[in-house]
């Protein structure tokens, strides 16, 4: 218990400043209709949150069309809406999932990391972090409903969670594709994906930018269970049941003793990775290589 309570400590002492600054914006978000039992519901333009109190769950359905990338507001509305459900004692468990048809994420917003100044690189990067770090030592179960695409950062975003299912659908791929934009995933992705897939296999799929369909993810173990796609949310909600019949004081410290390590590396070396994000990110030629890739996707259409 010390421990949890030591990195709970930690946790919120270091993150507290900044979750303070979100909350500085009012407007953005607020305390919508009720949610039934005295649970407050609560929605904000990009996020809508389903409470279901009596299973002691909610759903966080990502809408931030048309494909859910990452952007600073975004990241905002996530993160407030996961402190609330774990400042509610009626949650104990939260399924995240995509309103956007096909798309789970597309992972960081790409026009947050391009023709911006260093300061706002910095901020976008904090807000990174901080999703990563919020999600991955979160008290309560995290379960990914996977209902689309989820390269980089959409990738990132799920292997924070507990368990990762996928809709069996062979465009639905998943993985960290950063290198095929020229970019360098930081050293705490890289950790995520070797303690989900182990050493060799995120070598290789980082390498090589490995975006995997359903059966490769499953067999290398980015995902847990891949499922016919009207499935993916009941069987979230099996998984779900299963891992809340855990007793919960035992399953959290257990989750904070297998991931404390890699977040304190982060914890500790974050600004520095703030300043390498910042220096990389303005670099002429990866400003380039990232507005090419830009055009590309806006071209694809016409
Ligand atoms: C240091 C670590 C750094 C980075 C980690 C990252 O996460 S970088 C982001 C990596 N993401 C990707 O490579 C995915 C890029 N997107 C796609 O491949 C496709 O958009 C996708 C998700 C397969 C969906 O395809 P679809 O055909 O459905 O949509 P379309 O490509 O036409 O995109 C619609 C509009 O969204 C814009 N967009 C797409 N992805 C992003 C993004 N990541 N950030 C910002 N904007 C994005 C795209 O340009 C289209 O814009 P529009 O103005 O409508 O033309």
């Amino acid at each position: 218990m010390a421990l949890a309570v030591g990195m709970r400590v930690l946790t919120r002492a270091l993150l507290r400043p900044w979750a303070r600054g979100l909350r500085a914006a009012p407007g953005r978000t607020g305390p919508a209709a009720g949610g039934g039992d005295g649970v407050r519901c609560f929605r904000s333009p990009r996020v809508l949150v389903e409470p279901d109190p009596a299973a002691g769950v909610a759903v966080v359905k990502m809408r931030n069309p048309p494909v859910n990338s990452l952007s600073l507001e975004f990241l905002t509305e996530l993160l407030i809406s996961l402190e609330k459900l774990e400042n509610d004692k009626t949650f104990h468990g939260i399924i995240i999932t995509s309103d956007c048809p096909g798309i789970f994420s597309a992972g960081l917003d790409l026009t947050e990391m391009c023709g911006r100044d260093p300061e706002h690189y910095a901020e976008y990067w904090k807000a990174v972090q901080e999703m990563w770090l919020r999600f991955y030592l979160s008290n309560l179960v995290v379960i990914a409903a996977i209902n689309g695409i989820s390269p980089a950062g959409g990738c990132l975003l799920s292997l924070t969670c507990d368990y990762r299912v996928l809709a069996n659908n062979p465009k639905y791929a998943i993985g960290l594709n950063e290198t095929l934009l020229g970019i360098v995933a930081p050293f705490w992705f890289k950790d995520t994906l070797v303690n989900t897939i182990g050493h060799r296999s995120a070598e290789r799929a980082l390498q090589l930018g490995l975006l995997f369909p359903p059966a490769e993810a499953l067999r290398v173990g980015v995902v847990d269970q891949v499922v016919p796609e009207d499935q993916v949310q009941s069987t979230a909600r099996s998984v779900m049941a299963q891992w809340l019949d855990i007793p919960d004081h035992a399953r959290q410290l257990t989750k904070i003793l297998m991931r404390k390590p890699t977040a304190d590396r982060l914890l500790t070396e974050r600004d520095a990775d703030i300043e390498n994000f910042v220096r990389f990110i303005c670099k002429d030629s990866i400003q380039k290589s990232l507005h090419a890739y830009l055009e590309k996707l806006k071209q694809k259409k016409g």
